[in-house]
């Protein structure tokens, strides 16, 4: 498994540290507002764990998976919902947890989805931001850290459902995922 890893990006001292500073700006914009945070599943649930636990306002929790990357490392494009959100939207502001912000087409997806629900607002949070691979204009209302273009795992983040369990953000080496990328 360590031999898998090429360096750690985000160790998970520096991820505890801005999970906090991201959990008190939550709080802080969304005192008095009905907040319910939806989890993208798998990837968001470390990162969504700890952030709930440093929001100090009260929040309901739902959770959507979706999927479009499959075994490989590149997106195939096309986001298909494998879980609805089980709770009605419209009383409430919204607010999608992710891992990650790659090419942008996951989220677009959400944020049109969930704003067609005609909730009172909706915002995004992810932990990582890969602006470099952008291939459609999405917004980022909080996010954690802006990294370069490697292919990452741990905390949340899988290569083919492996490594999602390791605590830091880590490159994983090339050879592991036969240079395709
Ligand atoms: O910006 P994008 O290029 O769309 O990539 C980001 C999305 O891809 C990953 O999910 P994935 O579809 O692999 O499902 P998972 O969360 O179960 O790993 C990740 O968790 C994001 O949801
Ligand atoms: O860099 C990544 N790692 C894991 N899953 C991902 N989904 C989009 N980008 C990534
Ligand atoms: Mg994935």
């Amino acid at each position: 498994m360590q031999d898998d890893i090429a360096e750690v990006l985000v160790s998970a001292a520096e991820i505890k540290k801005r999970v906090k500073e991201m959990g008190a700006a939550i709080s802080r914009d969304y005192a008095g507002k009905d907040l319910l945070v939806v989890g993208i599943l798998k990837g968001a649930i470390i990162f969504l764990a700890d952030l709930v636990r440093e929001i100090t306002i009260p929040l309901q929790l739902d959770f959507m998976a979706v999927s479009s990357y499959g075994a490989g490392t590149t997106t195939s494009g096309a986001v298909r919902i494998l879980k609805d959100l089980e709770v009605p939207v419209e009383d409430k502001h919204l607010l999608i947890v992710e891992d990650i912000v790659d090419t942008g087409l996951t989220l677009k997806y959400l944020l049109e989805n969930l704003k067609a629900r005609k909730p009172l607002s909706v915002r995004s949070c992810t932990i990582l931001d890969k602006p470099e691979r952008r291939l459609v204009d999405v917004h980022v209302d909080y996010s954690g850290f802006s990294i370069p273009d490697y292919f990452v795992v741990g905390y949340g983040l899988d290569y083919a459902q492996k490594y999602r369990h390791l605590p830091d953000i880590c490159v994983l080496k090339p050879e592991v995922y036969n240079g395709q990328r």
